[in-house]
């Protein structure tokens, strides 16, 4: 039996998770995360190999902001351990942590863009966090990114409240490669986007791993983005990772969910 066509891989072969030519650049293992009484992850094991696009999917309210949040160190966990670019994040003291942190973007769900301050003010953030720098030359990578999104320099002044949904996401994006990450994580980055506008998005987000390299961890529900841009997908499900593979895996395993969510009547609808 392989991994895909059992339903505790997770819970059972790490190894078998990852590329191995590719080596590790997140490693998450026996998390449980919980409120109060309530469990929604427990004993979770992920991998996400360096320079893969992974897309992570689940039913709505399976936990994927939870275990998302919990790896930014947002939600605290109740066991486990999970390790960012060969660093345990609960053992990281407050250096390391803030070097871990400047080689990770974030993207959040709607953008999450501050509304009182301007796109190229948003972009700066980071870099006021992080770094020491001139306001020119602050000014001059704010610019940079711009273009590298794909969004003109005259956006740098408008505020979000100013900007198209797509245009929000594209400054969201901007702002989390700000300190060029290694890693960046996208939460639901083509909801409320049209077709076009998703279809756009994605072949950006594709055009970045592959140019600079980056590692891509997305939650998402958009079917598109995953057989578009995603080396392998995650389906979260039973407080754990149930599966972790290609999207020919995906369409192989016959797990109710996976088969209902990959093969089902809104799956066929896009062939
Ligand atoms: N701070 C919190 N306190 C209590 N419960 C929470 C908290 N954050 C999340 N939850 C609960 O955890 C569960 C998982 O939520 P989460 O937002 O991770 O789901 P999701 O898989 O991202 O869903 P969706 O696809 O709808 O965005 C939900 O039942 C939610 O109500």
């Amino acid at each position: 039996m392989t991994p895909m066509q059992s339903t505790d891989v997770a819970t059972k072969a790490p190894e078998s998770m990852t590329d191995p030519e590719r080596g590790v650049l997140l490693s998450v293992r026996g998390v449980t995360v919980g409120f109060g009484s309530k469990i929604i992850l427990k004993d979770l094991d992920l991998d996400v190999n360096s320079g893969e696009v992974l897309g992570f999917v689940g039913g709505s309210g399976t936990g994927k902001s939870v275990l998302m949040r919990t790896i930014l160190g947002l939600t605290p966990k109740r066991a486990g351990r999970i390790s960012v670019f060969g660093h345990d994040l609960s053992k990281a003291n407050r250096r390391e942590r803030l070097m871990i942190e400047r080689r990770w973007g974030v993207l959040f769900q709607q953008g999450a863009l501050f509304s009182s301050l301007t796109v190229k003010q948003n972009i700066q953030v980071p870099m006021r966090e992080h770094l020491k720098l001139s306001p020119r030359l602050m000014d001059e990578l704010a610019s940079l990114k711009l273009e590298l999104v794909g969004l003109p320099q005259d956006a740098a002044d408008k505020f979000p409240s100013e900007l198209s949904g797509g245009m929000v996401k594209r400054a969201s994006l901007a702002r989390a490669l700000a300190l060029d990450p290694d890693l960046v994580f996208l939460d639901e980055p083509t909801s409320g986007l049209d077709p076009i506008g998703a279809a756009a998005f994605d072949s950006l987000i594709d055009n970045l791993s592959s140019t600079l390299g980056l590692t891509v961890y997305m939650v998402t529900h958009d079917l598109d983005s995953l057989h578009s841009i995603c080396d392998r997908i995650a389906v979260l499900g039973n407080k754990r990772v149930l599966a972790i593979g290609t999207l020919d895996d995906m369409m192989k395993n016959d797990d109710p969910w996976i088969t209902s969510y990959f093969r089902g009547e809104r799956a066929l609808r896009r062939t």
